[in-house]
């Protein structure tokens, strides 16, 4: 399978990763003299220094040192651009870059990756180029979303790894820590610094009984979601154990950790066991699996562990959920589901079917969905809509199509798209919907933000499991549930969907990558040159960010007062502004284009100078330009969603301060800090009201900012009178650097 090295990324064995961790896990048992989950085994198993690091779940910060570091495209221009300004010749750590998120879908597989390989040349070829600069192994446009050939290639059960997309995570079905972090944080590493990171909190989620007939994988992370809420899992890791755990596939585990994401999770992970030694042979890596039989001990929960909180799942009553729209976490149970739609008024009919993506795109799952599309054709039955298909990644492709199952889905009107993120990211050219056009679609995705796949705001997403996706596209409408009601052959005959089956690796094992996939990197890259075009469309050299200027924030203006549900794809879209990523001044007009303000309005600010309403980017460009710096009020769990730092970088860019929100969601509030911008807390939500969007904003404190002090945000109203509010953050020494210094690149650059 593997037809290519791993070039010089010299990197420790899994063994050697696991002898450290043995030698951890023992000084901090003593140290602790109480049982360990799994996931403290991993985190304190990495630790910098074991014997001396406070250790308290929930607020101490961890000081780790990663094994992987793992970047996409779209954020992995910001982690090469600060690359670039720094003395870094080389990455400490092995580092792989996947080009998975530029690819949109158009027409098809082959003919939109050929598309992109031309649209997107000049990022691919600096991509490239810097990787092999910096040593970091380089997957191409083609080789699969990153997730899937990090599962297939990289993770082991036991490691740790940071990831610039939000769905690192992933790599929990394989027992490795996988966190989501902003390209900052990768740069730390990269340079050879520790990593760090709040203590997380763990909730055990015990899985009971085993999956049957139409219940997936899928759905045990959708009722989670519901049960959690997209805030629920902040600063907490989702540890999984249980009899359960054994009747679900290292791939179907993959899927449950990866929408962690969507409950904010630190993270998710599951503990070794024989699935797992099953696929890392599978995928030809038996070294690891014996490695790892040797250590089981530590990839595993003490028996006697105990957690912060406790779910548990009976697995044998569990029914297939529907989430959406518009949030992961609104569950209805499929048995409900028909009655909620007319309850509420979603759209009934269906335009389109997507099954794949980052989430559900393994051969289980394409195998269940091939399953059911094997019975429609029996019965001279074709997709009653747009049924997309999009393999995770060109070894999944290879197999599918060698097996069989892609063949099915053309012979019911399905199309194969490029082994990418695709429409999951929001790239999906659609020409049948117009913007604005009410309408619904399933997708066996984790994300759906309005407009996060298609750009429409009125186009309900409904987050299913790959089988229901692909028995709903049958029927053409999202009322139909397959383990009730009937469908008609083409003989006018009655028939009911029989429930999925699969296997869950090829039994005939994986097809063979084509080699020309990845780029190892070189021995020593020091010569290349990476120039970037000074007129490009895309590329910017990194402006830098001011250092503080020592004093207190005086009478600034409120950019805008957010009300409501605020992700990171309302802060900077995703879609067709992936084109920006590498470009800071030109991504910066995309500035919280999804948000709604306190007034109900989307994307409109009053500009306290011209007394004119605009839009946020171009009112906030008018404040820079004159000279003046402001802030934005956020509601609770502000920047949910993504890693992508350019939600922190655009408001800092165009001369924002600080955020000053109920709640923030971790990778978020990180990038923030990290990038110069303070993000602060109201001690009382409710003083969230007392603003009014005219409001001029004084922060008080700054000067003596230590960690644990609360500031005071004076409130200038237009009546002369001012309203002071308490207001807490969570700097710790090390980040108040960050901040002081204008940003935590500039505390590893020299002015050149
Ligand atoms: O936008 C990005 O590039 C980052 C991302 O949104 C990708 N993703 O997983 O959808 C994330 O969630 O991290």
């Amino acid at each position: 399978i593997r037809l290519f090295s791993l070039g010089s990324q010299k990197q420790q064995t899994t063994g050697q990763v696991y002898e450290k961790m043995d030698d951890n896990i023992t000084i901090v048992r003593k140290r602790l003299n109480r049982p360990l989950t799994l996931s403290e085994k991993i985190l304190y198993g990495h630790l910098h220094e074991p014997h001396a690091q406070e250790i308290a779940r929930g607020s101490s910060y961890l000081k780790l040192f990663p094994d992987r570091i793992a970047c996409q495209d779209a954020t992995a221009q910001m982690v090469l651009l600060q690359l670039l300004a720094t003395d870094i010749s080389r990455v400490h750590v092995p580092t792989t870059i996947h080009s998975d998120h530029l690819i949109e879908a158009q027409r098809g597989g082959k003919a939109d990756l050929s598309r992109a390989k031309y649209i997107n040349k000049e990022v691919y070829d600096f991509l490239a180029d810097a990787s092999a600069k910096y040593g970091i192994g380089y997957w191409k446009a083609g080789s699969g979303i990153m997730h899937q050939i990090l599962l297939e290639n990289y993770a082991f059960p036991g490691g740790l790894m940071i990831g610039t997309d939000s769905h690192t995570c992933n790599a929990g079905g394989l027992g490795m820590l996988g966190i989501g972090v902003g390209g900052s944080d990768a740069v730390d590493v990269m340079a050879g610094k520790s990593w760090e990171l709040k203590c997380p909190k763990v909730i055990g989620i015990k899985l009971n009984g085993r999956l049957s007939g139409w219940a997936s994988p899928k759905d045990v992370i959708l009722k989670i979601a519901g049960i959690l809420s997209v805030k629920g899992g902040t600063d907490s890791v989702l540890e999984y154990f249980g009899e359960g755990v054994e009747s679900i596939s290292c791939t179907g585990m993959a899927t449950i950790c990866n929408m962690g994401a969507e409950v904010g999770a630190t993270s998710s992970v599951s503990p070794y066991n024989q699935r797992m030694s099953d696929f890392l042979k599978a995928t030809d890596r038996q070294q690891v699996a014996d490695s790892a039989e040797k250590y089981a001990r530590n990839l595993q929960s003490d028996e006697d562990a105990v957690y912060d909180d406790l779910i548990e799942i009976d697995l044998s009553t569990l029914e297939p959920h529907v989430n959406g729209p518009f949030t992961p976490d609104l569950a209805t149970p499929l048995s409900l589901f028909k009655m909620r739609v007319r309850q509420e008024g979603w759209p009934e009919t269906m335009s389109a079917s997507l099954v794949g993506s980052d989430t559900n795109s393994s051969y289980e799952d394409m195998s269940k969905a091939a399953s059911i599309v094997e019975q429609g054709l029996k019965k001279g039955l074709k997709s009653r809509v747009p049924f997309l298909v999009t393999p995770g990644s060109e070894q999944l492709r290879a197999t599918l199509e060698r097996d069989g199952q892609l063949n099915l889905f053309e012979q019911v009107g399905g199309t194969t798209l490029a082994t990418a993120c695709g429409p999951s990211i929001g790239q999906w050219d659609r020409k049948q919907t117009l913007q604005g056009e009410r309408n619904s679609i399933m997708i066996s995705y984790n994300r759906n933000f309005s407009g996060n796949n298609d750009s429409n705001p009125n186009t309900h997403a409904f987050i299913v499991s790959p089988e229901i996706a692909t028995a709903m596209a049958f029927a053409g409408k999202i009322t139909f549930n397959p383990m009730t009601d009937s469908m008609v052959g083409s003989d006018g005959i009655p028939f009911k969907f029989k429930a999925p089956s699969s296997p869950d690796s090829p039994p005939n094992g994986y097809a063979a990558y084509s080699a020309d996939m990845y780029q190892a990197p070189p021995e020593d890259g020091s010569h290349i040159e990476v120039n970037i075009n000074p007129h490009s469309d895309r590329l910017q050299i990194l402006p830098r960010f001011p250092a503080w200027n020592g004093k207190d924030y005086e009478s600034l203006p409120i950019l805008t007062k957010i009300k409501g549900k605020c992700t990171t794809d309302h802060i900077s879209m995703a879609g067709k502004w992936l084109r920006y990523r590498g470009h800071l001044e030109h991504i910066s007009n995309n500035l919280l284009i999804g948000s709604t303000n306190s007034d109900g309005q989307v994307n409109q600010a009053m500009n306290v100078f011209t007394n004119e309403v605009a839009s946020i980017p171009e009112t906030a460009r008018d404040y820079k330009a004159r000279g003046v710096s402001w802030v934005i009020i956020g509601d609770e769990n502000y920047g949910e969603g993504s890693s992508r730092e350019h939600a922190a970088m655009e408001p800092r860019y165009l001369n924002g301060l600080s955020v000053i929100a109920k709640s923030f969601a971790r990778i978020h509030e990180t990038n923030l800090k990290r990038n110069g911008i303070l993000p602060l807390t109201f001690s009382d939500p409710n003083d969230y009201e007392k603003i009014d969007p005219s409001d001029r904003v004084s922060i008080i404190g700054l000067t003596n900012i230590k960690p644990g002090n609360p500031l005071t945000l004076r409130l200038h109203k237009s009546t002369n009178t001012t309203i002071d509010i308490p207001l807490t953050h969570t700097f710790n020494q090390e980040q108040l650097e960050w901040f002081k210094r204008g940003s935590a690149l500039n505390t590893m650059t020299h002015d050149k």
